[in-house]
């Protein structure tokens, strides 16, 4: 029984909003005090309300805005006319266009991905179906995630500002600590697996020079042992030769190394000397770097983003590819909430296969913007929402909350130079470091 089928929309509402993210260090430096996130609403003439949420920045914002006219009296169901309107009047994004950061800067994925998601909300809750069958139904029933590791400097993001919290306990005290070397990390690591039962670890590196942090990856291996596999990533800052010399070294005890140099060729030459697979977010990133990923053979695993392919049906289209050119997919993430969280795991639900845990760096994020509370996490795993849609719903009282700390944060965009250079005056992001 189809409920409201033909409803157009009628309403578009972009909230921007400022979450709590604690000092994580990256190779572009680190975290600032709030990460920013933009949350859409979309909502029918019969009165149901489509959500999703992607990265916040105000340009990304002003681009939604400006996709306004194209929205609005549109069929929910009526994407693909949607997708090639917005094409034509964004332009072409090349590759250039995403930027060096370890982020994607690209606009039109973004807002597509914005209205896509929210759409497909909308269309399950018309047809009191799940996303998940909107994209051809359920592989799993619920998906793994990995341990999110980083290094960090003390302090749990917002107005906490570098002070611990003294009644926080468990997980919730351990995310607050300082994290600069191996102990650090084996103490991080622990602390979040007990929470989360996680099943598999990543390390993000690229923040210290490749020893300290190539022997933080030993220091789990020895914590953890050979059944929880270990990734590490040093989001490209290596050149070359520091790939060769340690990727070789990590050989042993790494499930995949992902982005240890910048660009599809030095990927596809370092992967030919390499015994262990290499995964990029950063040297394949849209459907236009397939052939050349394909010609050189960049990469074995390529780790999609909805937010940063266009929504969940491009990353469905991903998956087709990945099984036609022999690549693996798994998924990256950024500081996100429940409704990304939502997203993520009715796509991961939905993909063929699933040879590896996805990313999510949702246990860092202590605040939420749904109603009852965090998706949790059992077992390193989350269960595929059942409800209609998304399976997630808006919690306005939070919404307004994280809205004004938007406002009051004065952020308008992630930079994570500006913020290092307040620990360190001068510091300078440099794409190819060691
Ligand atoms: O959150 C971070 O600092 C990460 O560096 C993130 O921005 C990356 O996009 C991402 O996690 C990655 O896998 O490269
Ligand atoms: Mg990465």
């Amino acid at each position: 029984m189809v409920k409201n089928s033909g409803s157009k929309i009628c309403g578009m509402v972009i909230t921007p909003i400022a979450i709590k993210d604690p000092p994580l260090l990256n190779a572009a430096g680190v975290h600032a005090p709030y990460a920013l996130r933009t949350i859409l609403e979309l909502v029918t003439e019969s009165g149901i309300v489509g959500i999703s949420e992607i990265p916040g920045n105000v340009q990304t914002n002003e681009a939604l805005e400006s996709a306004r006219s194209m929205v609005l009296g549109m069929d929910p169901f009526h994407l693909n006319a949607l997708q090639n309107r917005l094409a034509a009047y964004f332009g072409d994004e090349t590759a250039a266009s995403r930027g060096d950061t370890p982020w994607d800067q690209r606009k039109l994925v973004h807002v597509f991905s914005a209205l896509e998601v929210a759409c497909l909300d909308i269309q399950g809750k018309m047809l009191d179906r799940p996303v998940v069958d909107l994209l051809g139904g359920k592989m799993r029933d619920s998906v793994p995630y990995a341990a999110y590791l980083f290094f960090k400097y003390e302090g749990a993001g917002g107005v906490l500002g570098t002070g611990q919290d003294p009644a926080a306990m468990g997980w919730a005290a351990a995310r607050q600590k300082e994290a600069v070397d191996p102990e650090g990390i084996v103490a991080q690591a622990k602390a979040m697996c007990a929470e989360f039962g996680f099943q598999s670890i990543k390390l993000k590196g690229g923040a210290f020079e490749p020893r300290l942090e190539t022997d933080s990856m030993f220091a789990l291996y020895e914590a953890f042992g050979k059944d929880i596999p270990l990734r590490f990533d040093p989001n490209a800052i290596w050149k070359p030769e520091t790939g060769l010399q340690f990727g070789k070294e990590l050989e042993p005890i790494l499930e995949y190394l992902e982005d240890p140099v910048r660009g599809q060729q030095n990927m596809a030459d370092l992967r030919k000397k390499l015994g262990i697979p290499l995964a990029t977010n950063m040297c394949t990133t849209s459907f236009g770097d397939i052939p050349s990923s394909i010609r050189l053979g960049s990469e074995d695993i390529i780790l999609s983003d909805h937010h940063f392919w266009g929504g969940l049906r491009s990353s469905m289209e991903l998956a087709k590819m990945c099984r036609t050119f022999g690549r693996d997919l798994s998924m990256h993430s950024n500081s996100h909430l429940g409704i990304s969280m939502a997203a993520m795991t009715h796509l991961g639900a939905a993909l063929p296969e699933m040879p590896y845990a996805l990313d999510t760096h949702y246990p860092w994020q202590s605040e939420d913007v749904i109603l009852g509370g965090k998706l949790p996490i059992v077992d390193g795993a989350v269960a595929v929402p059942s409800g209609p849609g998304l399976g997630v719903e808006l919690d306005r009282s939070m919404l307004a909350k994280l809205h004004a700390d938007y406002l009051a944060c004065g952020l308008t965009k992630r930079d994570d130079e500006a913020e290092m250079q307040k620990y360190h005056p001068g510091w300078k992001f440099e794409t190819i470091r060691w």
